[in-house]
């Protein structure tokens, strides 16, 4: 028996939706995926008509789909946005230079301007040559801060407004538990929230916040589009991945695990379906991302006061930012001097 699309109820279902597990037709599945991330874009009013907006691109199927459903939705719904594709290229020989080939594709698909800036001309120093002095163990630590800093710097040249970000709801799931574990409660409020003001006026969101990572691989793969699915070489010890994989065990016994059902949404929604509309409001749950969004800070509890880095001006709460520790250990031969809480 052909099982019809619970939304059109005319094409055959192709697509069981993880997020919501309805059974949809293949234009019924873009047609939610690319709403409901509209409906995140204007509830969170992320925009305002004119904003010149870099997507920061990878290469990877995250950022590939934000590039290519951001131009969509420009269009579509006349957001008026400027945009730019935004590239940090690492210095990693046989990953980021591949990916960086796809982005330039990207870039002549999507027909939007393109900047890539390099560790090697930001820091002097490529994460090939970073490896070699501090090993696989710790270096993930030095992209991460390194990146997110170049993500600026690059915003800054390109002289735009706001940054968007491809972290979908299985990344921020991922960083509420890590910070959890780590006890770093100065991060965990601000890791739940969509748009986030870092240095100066810049304002960095994450349109797929409550997107699914499965959802976006299979957006990926219906369209066809042209992305680069190789994981990094330097990252098999990264703790982000052992967190992953606990969240992914956690889902086989609870598919609401990421993120829950928001319960106003599961009453809103309108199926016809009466099993499928059960299996919606069983699925209420607030999981990770929901409790990540409601932690409160005890009256009292001190929390570090953000300043300006002394040295290179970037936001910090010490002296000096984590790039500029970063950096001065490897420029002193000491590179383990930045990590962990001991710098002097
Ligand atoms: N080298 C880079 N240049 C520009 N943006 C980047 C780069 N690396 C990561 N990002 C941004 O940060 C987001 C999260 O990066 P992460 O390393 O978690 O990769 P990911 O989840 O595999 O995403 P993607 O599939 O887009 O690579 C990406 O979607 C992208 O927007």
């Amino acid at each position: 028996m052909v099982r019809l699309c619970v939304i059109c109820n005319k094409e055959r279902a192709i697509v069981k939706r993880p997020k919501t597990g309805q059974q949809v037709c293949r234009e019924c599945f873009y047609y939610v995926f690319e709403t409901e991330i509209h409906n995140t874009i204007t509830d969170n009013k992320l925009f305002k008509k004119g904003d010149k907006v870099a997507i920061a691109a990878s290469g990877g199927k995250d950022s590939t789909v934000l590039a290519y459903v951001m131009k969509l939705l420009n269009q579509r719904y006349q957001y008026d946005l400027d945009l730019f594709l935004l590239s940090i290229d690492e210095g990693i020989t046989g990953y980021r230079d591949d990916s960086l080939e796809t982005v330039k594709r990207n870039q002549q698909q999507y027909e939007l301007p393109l900047k890539i800036v390099s560790y090697s001309e930001l820091y002097g120093w490529s994460m090939d040559q970073i490896v070699k002095e501090v090993g696989l163990k710790n270096n993930c630590t030095f992209c991460g801060v390194f990146r997110r800093q170049a993500l600026d710097r690059g915003a800054v040249i390109l002289d735009v407004d706001h940054i968007v970000t491809g972290h979908n709801a299985d990344d921020i799931a991922e960083t509420v538990l890590m910070n959890i574990l780590r006890g770093d409660i100065a991060r965990l409020p601000r890791c739940t929230e969509i748009c986030t003001t870092g240095d100066g006026s810049i304002r960095r969101s994450k349109p797929f916040k409550y997107t699914y990572e499965k959802e976006i691989v299979m957006y990926a793969y219906f369209k066809k589009l042209d992305y680069f699915s190789t994981e990094c070489i330097y990252s098999p010890n990264a703790y982000r991945g052992h967190v992953r994989t606990f969240i992914k065990d956690l889902e086989s016994i609870r598919p609401s695990a990421i993120i829950g059902n928001d319960i106003y949404n599961v009453l809103k929604k309108k199926t016809k379906n009466y099993l499928v509309y059960l299996f919606n409001v069983f699925c209420y749950y607030k999981d990770i991302i929901h409790s990540g969004e409601a932690f409160e800070i005890k009256e009292g509890v001190k929390l570090p006061v953000q300043g300006i880095c002394k040295r290179c001006g970037y936001m910090s709460s010490n002296e000096l930012c984590k790039a500029c520790m970063l950096l001065e250990g490897l420029n002193r031969g000491l590179p383990k001097l930045g990590i962990g809480k001991n710098f002097k």
